[in-house]
């Protein structure tokens, strides 16, 4: 399989439980619920996007033409003689390509490893940590894993519309975008009076880092 690498990058986890734990981010190209474009944005499924998942014209972007070669290269990036190794694969919609062969190899390379996901796709067994983020108007399958991060407001996916699931965390992020602060200050509010929820901050854009 040839997977579809937008950038490779060595950074801070910064959002949700594991914010600020060292991880090599792998941004896949393409996503299930946006073409990227910008002309296409008003008619997407999903549309605050804050991320650019089009081409392989990134950091170390390309296409890699099997798992070992991935997984090669996102190891090169972790400093050397030092173990706690993790990756995230990211997108777009990083399970539009993650398969049991990069699974396989990451682990041969002693990664954890970590998921961001939409949630319309099931996820490949053999992940360390499911992060899932279900958007109003698209299809949620995979309703279990280890956190749910809530993007918030979106009008069609409040916390109490979810309906089942089963994670071992349940977070708030605020939708970024013109209204930020205002929607920051309403997820503070919808986890203090919910304390089942906690909030996620986007740690990286305060910090300015990748
Ligand atoms: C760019 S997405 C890539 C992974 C996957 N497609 C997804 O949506 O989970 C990474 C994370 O950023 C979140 N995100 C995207 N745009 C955002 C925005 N404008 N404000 C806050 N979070 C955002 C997503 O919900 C997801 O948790
Ligand atoms: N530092 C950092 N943390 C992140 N957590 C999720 C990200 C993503 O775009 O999936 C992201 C990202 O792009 N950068
Ligand atoms: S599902 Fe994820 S990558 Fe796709 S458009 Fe939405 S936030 Fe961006
Ligand atoms: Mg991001």
């Amino acid at each position: 399989m040839t997977y579809s690498v937008k950038e490779i990058f060595y950074t801070l986890q910064g959002e949700g439980l594991r914010a600020g734990r060292p991880a090599v981010f792998c941004r896949f190209t393409g996503c299930n619920l946006w073409t990227g474009r910008e002309e296409d944005r008003a008619s997407a499924v999903c549309q605050f996007c804050d991320t650019d998942f089009v081409g392989t014209d990134g950091t170390l972007g390309g296409k890699f033409h099997d798992a070992d070669a991935l997984a090669e290269q996102i190891a090169a990036l972790w400093p050397i003689g030092h173990a706690h190794r993790y990756v995230v694969l990211t997108g777009g919609e990083p399970l539009l390509q993650v398969d049991q062969a990069l699974i396989a190899a990451l682990h041969a390379k002693d990664f954890e490893i970590a998921v961001e996901t939409n949630g319309t796709l099931e996820a490949p067994a053999g992940i360390d940590w499911i992060c899932v983020s279900p958007k109003a108007g698209a299809p949620w399958v995979q309703r279990e894993g280890h956190e749910l991060k809530l993007v918030y407001p979106q009008p069609a996916l409040m916390p109490d519309d979810l309906g089942p699931s089963r994670f071992e965390h349940y977070l708030l992020q605020a939708m970024d975008g013109p209204d930020r602060l205002a929607n920051t200050r309403a997820a503070i509010a919808y986890c203090q009076s919910h304390p089942s929820w906690r909030l996620s901050v986007q740690t990286h854009k305060v910090l300015e880092i990748r």
